[in-house]
C-alpha cells in the first residue's frame, strides 16, 4: 500500500517545507507539499484564492489535494498549516506517521515576518499566529504521535531529530 514514509503537520513558519526537503533528501525519497498542489490545481498562488474565493474555496482545494496526497505519495509530505482544520482531515490521518513541528511565536514571527503570502497572517502577524495557534496546537497534537521543538533549531538539527525519532518508532514495531 502506498503511504508517505512521514507527514509534517505545523503552524506558518515551522519549517514544514523546509524541513520536508531536509528529510526527503536524508531518506532518498521525493518531496510533495499541498500548498503547491493546491496551487498547481488552482493555477493560481495560494494568496489569489484567498482573494478571489475565499478560505472556504481554498479549504476545499486543501482538503481534496491532502487526500490525494495521502493516497497516492510515498515520500515525505508536508501539509498546509491549517489542514489539520478538517475533520475529516485529522482522521485520515489517524493511519499515518504524522510528525508536530512545534514553534513558539517568538521564535516564528521573525521566520514569518510580514510575507505577504500567508493570507491568514495579515494585519497583526503576531496577533493572528497567537490566535491561530490557540485553535490549533489541540489539533497539532491530537493527529501527531512524533512532536518536535524548532526553537533555536537549525532546519538540519529539526531534520535529524525527527529522523532519529522515525528510527526509534521503526525499531519499535
Ligand atoms: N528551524 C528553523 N530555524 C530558522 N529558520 C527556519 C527554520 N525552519 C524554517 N525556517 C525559515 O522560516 C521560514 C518559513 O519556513 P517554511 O516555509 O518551511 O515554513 P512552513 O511551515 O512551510 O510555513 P507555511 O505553513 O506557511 O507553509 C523560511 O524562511 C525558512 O527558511
Ligand atoms: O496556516 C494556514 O492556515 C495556512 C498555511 C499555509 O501553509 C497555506 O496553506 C495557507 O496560507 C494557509
Ligand atoms: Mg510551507
Amino acid at each position: 500500500m502506498t503511504r508517505p514514509r512521514v507527514v509534517l503537520v505545523g503552524p506558518p513558519g515551522s519549517g514544514k517545507t523546509t524541513v520536508s526537503a531536509l528529510l526527503a533528501a536524508a531518506l532518498g525519497v521525493d518531496v510533495r507539499d499541498t500548498d503547491a498542489d493546491v496551487e498547481a490545481t488552482a493555477g493560481r498562488p495560494i494568496t489569489e484564492i484567498f482573494v478571489d474565493d475565499g478560505e472556504d474555496a481554498f479549504r476545499d482545494l486543501e482538503r481534496a489535494a491532502v487526500a490525494a496526497a495521502l493516497a497516492e505519495h510515498d515520500g515525505v509530505l508536508a501539509l498546509g498549516g491549517g489542514a489539520v482544520l478538517d475533520a475529516g482531515t485529522r482522521a485520515k490521518l489517524a493511519e499515518h506517521t504524522v510528525v508536530y513541528l512545534e514553534v513558539s511565536l517568538t521564535s516564528a514571527a521573525p521566520r514569518v515576518g510580514l510575507d505577504r503570502s500567508r493570507p491568514l497572517l495579515l494585519g497583526n502577524p503576531r496577533a493572528q499566529w497567537k490566535k491561530l495557534m490557540d485553535a490549533r496546537r489541540p489539533l497539532y497534537e491530537e493527529v501527531a504521535a512524533i512532536s518536535v521543538s524548532t526553537d533555536s533549531k537549525s532546519p538540519d538539527d529539526v531534520a535529524a531529530e525527527i529522523l532519529a525519532a522515525l528510527g526509534r518508532a521503526e525499531a519499535a514495531r
